[in-house]
């Protein structure tokens, strides 16, 4: 199971999370990534934790204001990124744009999507994986594989239906070793979260128990 944890702009430290991250990847052997804000990806993967981007734009090199280059993502260390959230809604010919464009920097990509019709789409866009996380658990205390554990298979039958390359994650409440492991039950081979870690007074305790079924 890969854990990933998505800073957001929550106040936390990026790099206490990072260094923790790192650590408890270290000591377990389970795959720990961490995906800070773009402006703190090099510092982050200075500390030697698998480090992801929240976000690459479409297009390449040019006149694009704003954008968030898979290139330069890539070039501060990232060896992967989201694509798409609840938080970050693109449109679909976007979301294929930046999983082309990470494709172009060589960075692993995570499609997130709401629901299993929106992994079946994703799936079709042949992503690393894709996630799914309903909206209304995202931020909570009950972890979607308990809360909604048919949502998590179906995905995993939408995204294989489409393409069985395609790995499923789950996010949205997760926050225990309980919760990574009825994920993994469920047939995800990952999990995707945020609060549970980011806004934890012990970040290093809490990916300890994430860390403890493995
Ligand atoms: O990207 C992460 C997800 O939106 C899950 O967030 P959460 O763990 O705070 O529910």
């Amino acid at each position: 199971m890969f854990i990933l944890v998505n800073l957001k702009a929550y106040p936390c430290d990026p790099i206490d999370v990072a260094t923790a991250a790192r650590d408890v990847a270290e000591a377990s052997g389970a795959r720990i990534a961490v995906s800070p804000q773009a402006a703190d990806l090099a510092r982050v993967a200075d500390t030697g934790v698998e480090t992801w981007a929240q976000h690459v734009s479409p297009n390449a090199h040019g006149s694009h204001t704003g954008s968030t280059l898979a290139e330069a993502v890539a070039d501060n260390g990232a060896a992967g990124t989201l694509i798409n959230h609840s938080e970050k809604r693109l449109k679909l010919a976007d979301i294929d744009g930046s999983v082309r464009a990470a494709e172009r920097a060589d960075l692993e990509t995570i499609v997130c999507a709401n629901n299993p019709a929106q992994v079946g789409a994703a799936a079709a866009l042949s992503p690393d994986a894709v996630a799914v996380e309903p909206p209304e658990l995202i931020g909570g205390d009950i972890s979607v594989s308990t809360a909604d554990p048919g949502i998590v298979e179906d995905a995993v039958a939408a995204a294989d239906a489409v393409d069985p390359d395609v790995d499923v994650f789950c996010g949205a409440g997760v926050s225990t070793g309980d919760d990574v492991t009825a994920a993994g039950d469920l047939g995800a081979s990952g999990v995707l979260l945020a609060s549970g870690v980011a806004k934890a007074d012990d970040p290093e305790a809490v990916l300890e128990d994430l860390v403890s079924g493995l």
